[in-house]
Parts: structure tokens; sequence; C-alpha cells
């Protein structure tokens, strides 16, 4: 079956095969060099302003875990920063790796980080996500690099309780009163750029807004994120993890940093 996902007989080298869009010029992830970065000081800062009580429910797909939001009116926004107007949080989700030392799917002078939460935005001038995937400002994703340290952050603790719930592919729970605005670091520093999806259809309506700052998360932390399978629950268990896509052609597109 068709179905793509990140083994060797359906992973990122082979998506092409049945998602062109895959093979763009406009593909993500991407590798950032801080050398070829354009500072631009007309950049302005971003500004979340999530509600708590729109958080839903958290899955495991299968490929990743996601936690999703409603997405039905101007609830919970972000704006500013290479936005313009607001653009309406929808879910976000994670890339990891099998180890710490590497699972994000950008990477910044070489450093990968042990994974990447992704925050997914998209422009409600289209009318609804299906329309917003086929603009080039559609959608906007905040990505959030995740470094293993030992002054974790409480707040992914909440995300990582409730994976017990949702072991196996398939497995819902309801994930409620949750601001994920207390998981950004302290800076608001970021790179910005032109990309697409890094999963199939792989459409390019992302705008990239990238945080400088990774937050920290034990090494247990991790672990825990590990410890998701990709199987279903009356399936042979397989580990769900490296569910990240390489770094793609630049392409000559420029990357902008908010900050010196
Ligand atoms: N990793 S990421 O770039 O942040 C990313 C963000 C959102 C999606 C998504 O919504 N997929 C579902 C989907 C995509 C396209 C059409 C219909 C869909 F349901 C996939 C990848
Ligand atoms: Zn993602």
């Amino acid at each position: 079956q068709s179905v793509w996902g990140y083994d060797s007989d359906n992973g990122p080298e082979r998506w092409h095969e049945n998602y062109p869009l895959a093979k763009g010029d406009k593909q993500s992830p991407i590798e950032i060099n801080s050398k070829e970065v354009q500072h631009d000081s007309s950049l302005s800062s971003w500004h979340a302003s999530y509600d708590p009580g729109a958080a839903k429910t958290i899955l495991n797909n299968g490929r990743t875990c996601r936690v999703v939001f409603d997405d039905t009116f101007d609830r919970s926004v972000l704006r500013g920063g290479p936005l313009s107007g607001a653009y309406r949080l929808r879910q976000l989700h994670l890339h990891w790796g099998s180890s710490d030392q590497h699972g994000s799917e950008h990477a910044i002078d070489g450093v990968k980080y042990a994974a990447e939460l992704h925050m997914v935005h998209w422009n409600p001038k289209h009318g609804n996500f299906a329309g917003a995937l086929k603009q080039p400002d559609g959608v906007a994703v905040v990505g959030i690099f995740l470094k293993v340290g030992n002054t974790p952050k409480p707040e992914m603790k909440r995300i990582l309780e409730e994976i017990e719930n949702i072991k196996t592919k398939g497995k819902e729970a309801p994930f409620q009163h949750f601001d994920p605005s207390i998981l950004f670091p302290k800076s608001r520093d970021y790179w910005t750029y032109h990309g697409s999806f890094t999963t199939p259809p792989c459409e390019e309506c992302i705008t990239w807004i990238l945080l400088r700052e990774p937050i920290e998360v034990s090494s247990d932390q991790m672990a825990k994120l590990r410890s998701l399978s990709k199987n279903a629950e009356n399936e042979p268990m397989s580990p769900l993890v490296d569910n990240w896509r390489p770094p793609q052609p630049l392409k000559g597109r420029i990357v902008r940093a908010s900050f010196k």
C-alpha cells in the first residue's frame, strides 16, 4: 500500500513516487547555515495568544504524537513576525530520534537536536485548512528545538504524562486546559523562510518560524517519547522513533533572522 512512513521501503527517499511535490523547489526541512542567513531588521516579533480551553485531544497516529485544538474560530492565534494577519492554531506534534544525538528535522550549522516540536497554524482568509494548503501564505509553523539537558522544563511533563494512554497507533485521549505557549523558550529570536510540510503531501504552503533558543528536556523524557509505538495494539511492536525528514535542498531560498 502507498502509505508513506520513515522505513526503508516507504521513507523520505521514496515519498516522491506517490507525492510528486516532495521533489519541489521549496521543501522542508533545511539545514540553516548561520553565515548565509540575512538579518532583517524589519522583521517584527511574533505573538501567540492561545486559549487553554481550545486544547481537545492528544493522539498517536502511528507517525507522531499530536495535540489537536479547536480551530473553528479565532480562539488561539499567532500573529506578527513574518506573518500578516492572525493564523489559527490547529495542532502541535513532534519529531524525534532513536537517540539523543539526532531527531530534529531542521539543523543549525550541522547541529541536530534530540527532537523538534511543531505548532501548526493556518490562515483563515483561505476559508479552511484544506484551502490554506493550496496557498503560499496558507500555513505557519513555529518550530522549537528540544535539547537534552539537566534542567528540563516542567511544561513538557503534561504531554509526556499522557503518553501512557496513547502508546499504540490510533489511541486518542482527552487533552484539555493546555496553553502551549508555556513551551516557548525565553528568547523570541527566530529564523524564517518559506517551505513545505515535512511530511507527504509536502505542500509548499508554510511560513516557517524556527526559534533559535532550544527548550530543555531530560533524557528520561526523551525515552518516554521513544516508548510510543507506530503499530496498533494487536500488531507486532515497532517503536515510533526517527520520524524526521532529512534536510532538503535550499534551491536559492533566503533564510532571514530576526536577530543579529
Ligand atoms: N511537520 S509539519 O511540516 O509541521 C506538518 C504540519 C501539518 C501536517 C498536516 O496537517 N498533515 C495532514 C494533511 C496534510 C495535507 C493535506 C491534508 C492533511 F490532512 C503535516 C506536516
Ligand atoms: Zn512536523
